[in-house]
């Protein structure tokens, strides 16, 4: 069955649309933050200047220790360990050039025909390979062959060395297609860490834990930058000018985001959603911790206002679709966004109208801003990814109203854009100012293989958490039945193909981040993000549709508690 667009004429919907009984519900639980962050909007932050100052000061006495004056006193080993404290506090937009040139060091002496050539223990090769592949250098992980013995099983020694055991953990989640040693790797690693952490020191175990559960790679920088900067502090050998600035550095963007977070929550509140459209999800502060996952650093504050609201009203059209809206009013609302014309709202119920609304001036505010930077070339790329996602969402509501189970083909091809995830890069790209030049857009048209790759990550990963509950209220077959109707196999089996197709995507991802990439890699490190959001959300359940358990305490860790000084 072919996706069917909604292109015949408008007509005005003659039913009282607040009432039809064919309406499903989701009991969403309610906005769990009330008004807690409007107040942030008009608060103007005290003493700014003399933290800025500071922040200046600390900043150039780090950038010394990142250039050492004596070519004798280099050690690549203390070089890594204080780039990866450095990436870890959340510091790495401030010294990308020195890291740079220090990793390209690091390369030329100690990299041979793509195999390190240090003879080191298990620790320091995996931190090498890990910051160098990072980096976008070809490595090769015939380094690792070492650590296997005669059996090629690697050795039970390594077992009791926690620290190795953890970076060669983290290392492995860097792995490209191939990599057969990195797979093992990652079992035996995961495997022996759960084990040992129940014999661990309390505080070891926490940390053995905390990877296991939120590797490095695939975790939010604000997120690592918060837990580590509190672990660094504890480490009686650390370093007081690097924590001093991250943690005045880290208080200062909270600030930053606070102030963001609480005029988006106004604009929000203004909307009044909660009583004119109750059925639909309240998670504005979820929207935006999202965003922020994409994007943190001070300049992309435009892309993220901009960003946060499309994804809050695009979560709102997709409970219209799946949730509340009558088949023949998804078909006007789908015809109105496709026309993209203010005047098609008068055939649209009330509800939808003040959706439409909403869109409309939001994509009016992407335009002027745009304006202001010469760039409105980009606007119609995001109208065109808004009308293939209402597209989308309305062939998945026609499938469910038809009780057609797709294949898992057609499900995917329409799954890959109904995660709404081309949308998203589109509009963070247009947050990115000159280097998102008009071809890097016609290039996303192209569908290439690292934003399927991540759009397949948040389609697959969000089915696998959030199907039985979907199914349960009445919801369009996900992933797992079609692949179940297609292939006749048990769930968990279903499960575990659609788990490695995920597996799959991210190794796409890794190795279209390799040098040279096809377009510049701050923007590659967007759809990078974008696929870590999805880790942290939706890994053991949907927790941006419930958001009381880890994405509250989330929350609370990079929006609300400062770090202590
Ligand atoms: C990336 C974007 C646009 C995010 C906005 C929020 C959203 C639609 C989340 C997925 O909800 P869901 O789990 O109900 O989605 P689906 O209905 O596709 O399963």
């Amino acid at each position: 069955m072919s996706s069917v667009t909604a292109t015949s004429s408008l007509v005005a919907p003659t039913t009282n649309t607040n009432s039809n009984s064919s309406r499903r519900s989701a009991n969403y639980h309610p906005n769990i933050w009330g008004d807690l962050f409007i107040q942030y909007d008009d608060k103007e932050p005290m003493e700014l200047d003399e933290i800025m100052k500071q922040v200046i000061m600390l900043k150039e006495k780090v950038s010394e220790m990142l250039l050492p004056i004596n070519e004798n006193a280099r050690s690549p080993l203390r070089e890594a360990n204080l780039i990866d404290s450095i990436q870890r506090l959340g510091l790495y937009h401030h010294f990308e050039h020195e890291i740079g040139e220090l990793l390209r060091q690091i390369h030329n002496n100690y990299v041979e025909n793509g195999t390190i050539t240090l003879n080191e223990d298990l620790h320091s090769i995996a931190l090498v390979f890990r910051l160098l592949r990072q980096q976008g250098y070809h490595i090769l992980t015939d380094v690792f062959k070492k650590f296997k013995n005669e059996q090629g099983n690697f050795k039970e020694t390594l077992i009791g060395d926690v620290e190795g055991m953890i970076s060669l953990y983290e290392a492995t989640h860097m792995r490209i297609h191939g990599e057969d040693i990195l797979d093992e790797a990652l079992s035996f690693t995961s495997l022996n860490l759960k084990m040992m952490a129940t014999q661990l020191n309390p505080s070891l175990a926490t940390k053995v834990n905390h990877s296991l559960k939120r590797p490095l790679f695939k975790n939010l920088p604000r997120l690592v930058a918060r837990h580590y900067i509190s672990n660094y502090e504890k480490d009686s050998s650390h370093d007081a000018t690097l924590l001093l600035l991250a943690k005045l550095d880290f208080n200062l963007l909270q600030k930053q985001h606070q102030k963001e977070i609480g005029n988006i929550s106004k604009w929000w509140k203004d909307l009044d959603f909660e009583t004119k459209l109750p059925f639909a999800r309240n998670r504005i502060v979820e929207a935006y911790f999202w965003i922020l996952g994409v994007y943190f650093e001070p300049q992309y504050s435009i892309g993220r206002r901009i960003l946060t609201k499309v994804i809050s009203l695009a979560s709102v059209i997709d409970d219209i679709y799946d949730v509340y809206g009558t088949i023949e009013e998804l078909q006007l609302f789908t015809q109105a966004i496709e026309r993209w014309d203010i005047s098609c709202m008068d055939f649209l119920p009330d509800y939808m109208k003040f959706c439409y609304k909403a869109v409309w001036d939001v994509y009016e505010e992407m335009e002027q801003e745009m304006a202001k930077e010469g760039r409105t070339f980009c606007v119609v790329y995001a109208k065109n990814e808004m009308i293939r996602l209402v597209q989308a969402y309305f062939t998945e509501a026609q499938w469910f109203s038809k009780n057609y189970i797709p294949t898992v083909e057609e499900y995917m091809a329409l799954g890959i854009v109904n995660s709404g995830y081309y949308l998203v890069t589109t509009i963070s790209f247009i947050g990115m100012g000159c280097i998102a030049k008009e071809e890097i857009f016609q290039w996303l048209t192209n569908n290439p293989k690292i934003v399927n790759a991540t759009a397949i990550i948040a389609r697959l990963m969000d089915d696998i958490v959030s199907n039985e509950f979907e199914q349960e209220r009445g919801h369009g077959a996900s992933a797992i039945e079609c692949y179940i109707n297609e292939h006749g196999v048990s769930r968990e089996d279903a499960i575990n193909v659609l788990q490695r197709k995920v597996t799959n995507a991210w190794k796409d991802t890794n190795e279209e981040l390799l040098d040279p990439t096809q377009v510049p890699k701050p923007l590659l490190m967007r759809v990078l993000n974008l696929s870590r959001v999805i880790d942290v959300l939706y890994k053991d359940e949907d927790c941006y549709t419930n958001s009381q358990g880890s994405t509250k305490n989330d929350i609370i860790s990079i929006l609300l508690n400062p770090c202590s000084i």
